[in-house]
This record gives structure tokens, C-alpha cells and sequence, in this order.
């Protein structure tokens, strides 16, 4: 591409725009991990603003790109952008950063992702650094960020939906790539569980930076915190000692060494830790816990009722796909239908007495962070398929704790269910097994949680709620996740079915007749 205008006005430079947007940016961006918009009805990429940022010796530009389809709203991406001319700069930048070779005026060079070029990730540490103004890029210090002449920086290769950046191996910057015109919620939640909660199971907060617009919801473009020397995150932890419990299975040994109940009682005592920082007391509203309302219970109710039957006509479609096991559990969550339609109607009106505050709302396996004898919680985003507004809708912690036992119930099925040292054992067999670790490891983690709080605690009403928010929770998880599996991994799809029809079982213990208004005091154990 050849331009005569050079890259410092690329700012108003609009045919150079319109040029890269036609000919280049539809290619790019398909190739890029963090855009969500690959499976659908592409209509075309622009620049919808751009934000200079001047460094000492070059300028870059935090480009908003919009990406339109035929089927739906548009998006809006963050594309930094960085023009590098000098060959020996360039080698240091992977092929899948560069964009295009151009010539602005008269120099020639390759356009790339910023993110690779360590001037540009300088140039954001010292302007955090500086609490600077830049243009309508404001820069927050949080406390955590402390000064340093020297900076070495690096792109922590993690290919997920955000770009990760570490500094001086202190701090670890996530830099979003699909922006929302509202905070994003990851930013409130870490600085207020950092400065008001007093948590210290997440990664302190060093910063952030937004684009702020009069008139205008601020829209948050990257945090800062404190990087977190790990070896692995929880669900590869959980893989390790599941592997013991595998060799043990073929010789008929049930076998779980006891540090391994230490360290899901520990997770399960910093989940409720994570729980009580949030119930902290606050003047902000947007933190401030809540009783469970009408209007609540009608949002979640119909949330659930739209979720359901697109995962029906998922499940209908897809049926030939499945195999025999996963037919088998899927008949029951359709036979079950009426039911669990009763009990999310049910839902709607049921008085309830605990309490709702801010959760994390994404809570598995892959969010915690293994360090040496602890954990560290990570990613406070939500629900990567909710918009901004209901990520921030206050829920029960349960709903965090639904999503912890779901990953437990999945670590220890695609253990099993997936591995050669199993292969001669009848699948029956093996479902057996699988429950009973399960269930083991739920209750200690459960126990632990529940203890952490003490009893009694407002915000469980009694143990007969706990059960019955952590069905509804664990329910709408599971069938979260059917759709997440079809889609993404077609021979885990029992997996989430099989949690379903267990949640099933438990509700038909509701039913009149059914054997849980016996045991209606036998708190936490749903199978
Ligand atoms: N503070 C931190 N210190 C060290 N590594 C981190 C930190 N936060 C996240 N990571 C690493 O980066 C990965 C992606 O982070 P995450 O917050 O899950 O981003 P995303 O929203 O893109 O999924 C994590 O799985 C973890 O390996
Ligand atoms: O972490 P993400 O926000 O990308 O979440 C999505 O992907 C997860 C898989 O990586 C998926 O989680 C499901 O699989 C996990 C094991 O791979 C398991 O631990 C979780 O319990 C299960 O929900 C998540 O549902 C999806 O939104």
C-alpha cells in the first residue's frame, strides 16, 4: 500500500482508512484469536475512532475498529497500531502482528500490532506511571504500580479473547480487544476487592486506562496488576491429581491422597473469603448487596427460558452427532422439559430470603491460579456470552459456587472418560467411579465454603435455599455449557448432559411424591 501522506497524519488521513479497511483489516483480523466474530455474517471493517498516542520519538494510534455483520449489531475491537520502518525493530515482531508493508510519504516500512513493539508497551507503562491525560486516553495508577527506570516487557503468549502484556516480570497487563461503551465490570471488581474488600487472593491492581468521552460512558482499555509467579492454574493441578486417581481405578483401588481435600478445602475457604470481601460494606451502589426481587427473579427466569430453548433446538439438531451415551442422557433432558419449565416458573415467584452481590460470574477451574501453597483468582469479566449491563447484575455467590463444582464434575470426566488407562472398563463402571470422586471432592469443597462463613450468615437464608439456588445455578450453568460443547468440542458433550440429568434427579426428589420432602433437612447433598 502507498500513500503520500506520512504516518504522523494518519489521523485525518481518511483514504488511507478507507484503503486498509477494504484491503487489509478483513483479512488481519480474521486471523486474530480475540475476534469473536469469525462465524458470522461478515459485513465489513472500519475505523470508527482513533486515539493517538505520542511517544518520544514516533506516535501510535489506539485504533477502535468497527466490524459490521448482516446478522446482528456491530462490534467494536481495539487495534493498536505501530508503524516500524527499521528492519532490526521489525525482527522482533511475530509474523501474526503484521498487517501490511505501506509506505507513508516517503518512508516505508510494516504496519503492525503495537502490542509487539516495546516502545508502545513503554510508552503505556510510563503514562500509567504518570497518571497522565492523553488526548481522551486518561491513565489511572492504581497503588500496586511502583516506578522504575528500566523496562523490560514482553507479550505473555497466552492466545485467548485479550491480549496479555507483562512488565519487569512484575505486572501483567491485559489489554481488551472487544470494547463495550460501559467500565468493564473486571475493573471495578479487582480495585474493589483490592482497595474496600481487602482480598488478597487476586492479583493487586496497578492500573488502568480509558477512553473517556464527554457526554459519554467511559470504555475501559486495559488494567494493570501485579503478575503472579505461577506453575499452572487450577484445572492442570486438578489434571495432576487426578492422574493418581486414574492409575488407581484399573486395579480397583479408589484412591485420593488427602492434600488433595487441603487444597479443595483451601480453594473452597478463598472462594468464600472472595464472597464476604464483595458483601463488604460500601457507599457505592453498584456494590451494595441486594434482596432478591420480583424484577430479578423475572430477568433470571427468562434469561433461563431463552437459554433453554436455543439449546433444545441445538440439541435437536445435532442429535445424530452424538453418540450412544450422549443420546441416551440428552432423552432425558428432553423427556424432563415440562419440568424443568415448571421449576424455572416456580422460580419466578418463590419468596426468598438471602441475598444477592456481586459475583464473579466466569468462576471454573482456569480462573484460579496455582501458586506455591495458595490461589489466585483471575478474571473477573463475566459471562463472555452476557452483554456489559448483565455482567454487572448482582447474583447469589452460589452462582460462582455452581460454576466451581460444574469444573470439578467436568476435570474428573474428561479424565476418565478420555484417557487409554480406562479404555477395558465397561462405561457404567467407570460413571460410578467418576461420581463418587466427585461427590467427594463437591462436599469438602462445599463444606469449607460454607464453614468459612460461619452460621448463620445473611446472606444464606437456610441450608433448604442453599440447595435450591445451587440447583437453579448448577442447571443453568450445565446447560450454558451443552451449547459451549456442541459448538466447541462435540465428544464432551456428555459431559454437561450428564450434569444436567443429574440436576434432574434432584428436582424430581421435589416433585409430590418424590423422596426430598423427606430429607428437606439434609442439607448439600444433591445427588
Ligand atoms: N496477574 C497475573 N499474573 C500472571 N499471569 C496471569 C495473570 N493474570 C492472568 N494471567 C495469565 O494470563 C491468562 C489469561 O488471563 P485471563 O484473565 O484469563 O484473560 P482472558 O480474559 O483473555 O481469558 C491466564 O490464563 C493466566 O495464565
Ligand atoms: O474461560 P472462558 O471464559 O473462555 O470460558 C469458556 O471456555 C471454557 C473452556 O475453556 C468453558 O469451561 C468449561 O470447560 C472447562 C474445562 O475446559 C471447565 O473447567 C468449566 O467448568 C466448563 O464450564 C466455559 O464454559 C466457556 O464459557
Amino acid at each position: 500500500m502507498i500513500t503520500t501522506q506520512p504516518w504522523t497524519s494518519f489521523l485525518i488521513d481518511t483514504d488511507s482508512q478507507q484503503l486498509l479497511s477494504e484491503t487489509v483489516l478483513p483479512a488481519y483480523i480474521n486471523t486474530c484469536r480475540w475476534f469473536a466474530g469469525k462465524a458470522r455474517q461478515q459485513a465489513g471493517f472500519s475505523f470508527s475512532t482513533i486515539l493517538p498516542l505520542p511517544a518520544s520519538e514516533s506516535i501510535f494510534y489506539l485504533a477502535i475498529i468497527e466490524a459490521r455483520y448482516s446478522d446482528g449489531e456491530p462490534e467494536q475491537y481495539l487495534l493498536p497500531l505501530s508503524f516500524i520502518t527499521d528492519a532490526s525493530v521489525l525482527s522482533n515482531v511475530p509474523e501474526k502482528g503484521w498487517l501490511t508493508e505501506v509506505t507513508f510519504g516517503n518512508a516505508t516500512g510494516q504496519l503492525v500490532d503495537a502490542i509487539y513493539d516495546a516502545d508502545f508497551r513503554e510508552a503505556l507503562y510510563h503514562n500509567l506511571l504518570a497518571n497522565r491525560i492523553e488526548g481522551d486516553i486518561s491513565f489511572q495508577k492504581g497503588k500496586g504500580l511502583l516506578a522504575s527506570d528500566t523496562v523490560l516487557s514482553r507479550v505473555l503468549p497466552v492466545d485467548s479473547s485479550n491480549s496479555a502484556l507483562v512488565f519487569n516480570e512484575m505486572y501483567f497487563m491485559k489489554l481488551y480487544r472487544k470494547l463495550f461503551s460501559l467500565t468493564n465490570p473486571e475493573v471495578e471488581m479487582v480495585a474493589f476487592l483490592t482497595e474496600t474488600g481487602g482480598f488478597e487472593a487476586i492479583p493487586a491492581y496497578a492500573g488502568s486506562f480509558t477512553w473517556q468521552q464527554p457526554g459519554q460512558a467511559d470504555v475501559t482499555l486495559g488494567m494493570m496488576q501485579r503478575m503472579v509467579a505461577n506453575d499452572k492454574d487450577s484445572w492442570a493441578m486438578t489434571g495432576d491429581y487426578l492422574n493418581d486417581f486414574l492409575y488407581a481405578v484399573p486395579n480397583r483401588v479408589f484412591m485420593v491422597k488427602e492434600d488433595v481435600f487441603e487444597k479443595v478445602a483451601l480453594l473452597g475457604q478463598r472462594t468464600a473469603e472472595m464472597h464476604l470481601a464483595l458483601y463488604s460494606k460500601t457507599d457505592d451502589p453498584a456494590f451494595q448487596s441486594e434482596p432478591f426481587t420480583d424484577e430479578y427473579r423475572t430477568f433470571l427466569a427468562g434469561r433461563f427460558t431463552d437459554l433453554l430453548e436455543r439449546r433444545y433446538d441445538l440439541l435437536v439438531n445435532n442429535y445424530g452427532r452424538l453418540d450412544e451415551q450422549a443420546q441416551r442422557l440428552a432423552w432425558v433432558f428432553m423427556e424432563a422439559k415440562e419440568m424443568i419449565d415448571d421449576f424455572v416458573a416456580d422460580f419466578k415467584t418463590r419468596e426468598l430470603g438471602s441475598c444477592r452481590t456481586r459475583i464473579h460470574g466466569d468462576y471454573h477451574l482456569g480462573q484460579v491460579l496455582a501458586t506455591q501453597n495458595d490461589y489466585v483468582i483471575i478474571d473477573f469479566e463475566g459471562e463472555p456470552e452476557s452483554t456489559i449491563a448483565e455482567r454487572k447484575i448482582k447474583h447469589s455467590p452460589l452462582k460462582d459456587v455452581a460454576g466451581m463444582i460444574r469444573s470439578y464434575h467436568y476435570a474428573v470426566s474428561a479424565k476418565l472418560f478420555n484417557a487409554s488407562e480406562t479404555e477395558g472398563i465397561a462405561p457404567d463402571k467407570l460413571q460410578v467411579v467418576s461420581d463418587r470422586w466427585y461427590k467427594l471432592i463437591r462436599d469438602t469443597y462445599l463444606d469449607a465454603y460454607l464453614g468459612t462463613f460461619g452460621s448463620p450468615h445473611p446472606m444464606f437464608y437456610d441450608n433448604g435455599e442453599i440447595n435450591y439456588l445451587l440447583l437453579i445455578y448448577l442447571l443453568e450453568k450445565a446447560v450454558y455449557e451443552l451449547g459451549y460443547e456442541i459448538s466447541y468440542r462435540p465428544t464432551w458433550v456428555k459431559i454437561p448432559l450428564k450434569g444436567i440429568v443429574d440436576v434432574i434427579r434432584e428436582i424430581e426428589k421435589l416433585q409430590p411424591g418424590g423422596h426430598h420432602r423427606q430429607m428437606a433437612s439434609a442439607p448439600l447433598h444433591l445427588v
